[in-house]
């Protein structure tokens, strides 16, 4: 099973919202809003619409953060790949309220919960706050991180195809 996938970072100030999961994959953890891009849909209308559906707000404006792959093996054998595209938005619509899904939270930057979330969030989300752009790999055996490596995407300093 191979899916597309979004992840959200509302920031306002220091502060940047969570939701504490109540259903489906990673359901008693927090994590950024998010969701599969569905048939049809860009990776940024698939964030705009998660983030209306799980917490009543609409971003305006989205930045990417970068690209994450996440592998969980199970027997030796690969279960799901989710490739993610991570985006940070600090100009939104509307007040943060509580679905079926997910129940919204305001954290201090220097404070998110990370010891109450998906294993890898701790290496890459700090990076992503920070106003860095990533690409990582993180590998899981039934959803334990075995294996990762994250690299931080930077500017080209030259061009990278020369059109002369
Ligand atoms: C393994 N380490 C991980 N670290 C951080 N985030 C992770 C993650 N693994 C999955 N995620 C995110 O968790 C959401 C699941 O969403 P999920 O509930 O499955 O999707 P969606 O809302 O479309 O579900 P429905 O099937 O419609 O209920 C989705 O944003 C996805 O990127």
């Amino acid at each position: 099973m191979i899916l597309v996938e979004t992840l959200l970072y509302l920031v306002r100030g220091g502060e940047v919202l969570l939701i504490l999961k109540k259903r489906g994959l990673g359901a008693g953890l927090y994590n950024g809003v998010g969701g599969k891009v569905k048939p049809g849909e860009t990776p940024e209308e698939a964030a705009v619409r998660e983030a209306v559906e799980e917490i009543g707000v609409k971003p305006l404006q989205l930045n990417w953060g970068g690209l994450l792959e996440f592998w969980n093996f199970v027997d030796g054998g690969v279960e799901s790949v989710h490739y993610v595209h991570v985006f940070t938005s600090n100009s939104y619509v509307g007040e943060p309220r509580e679905s079926e899904e997910a129940i919204p939270q305001w954290f201090r930057k220097e404070e998110v919960p990370y010891d109450k979330m998906w294993e890898d969030d701790r290496y890459w989300l700090p990076v992503v706050l920070g106003g860095g752009r990533i690409y990582g790999r993180f590998e899981f055996q039934k959803w334990k991180l075995r294996r990762w490596s994250l690299y931080l995407l930077e500017e080209a300093s030259q061009p990278l195809l020369d059109l002369v």
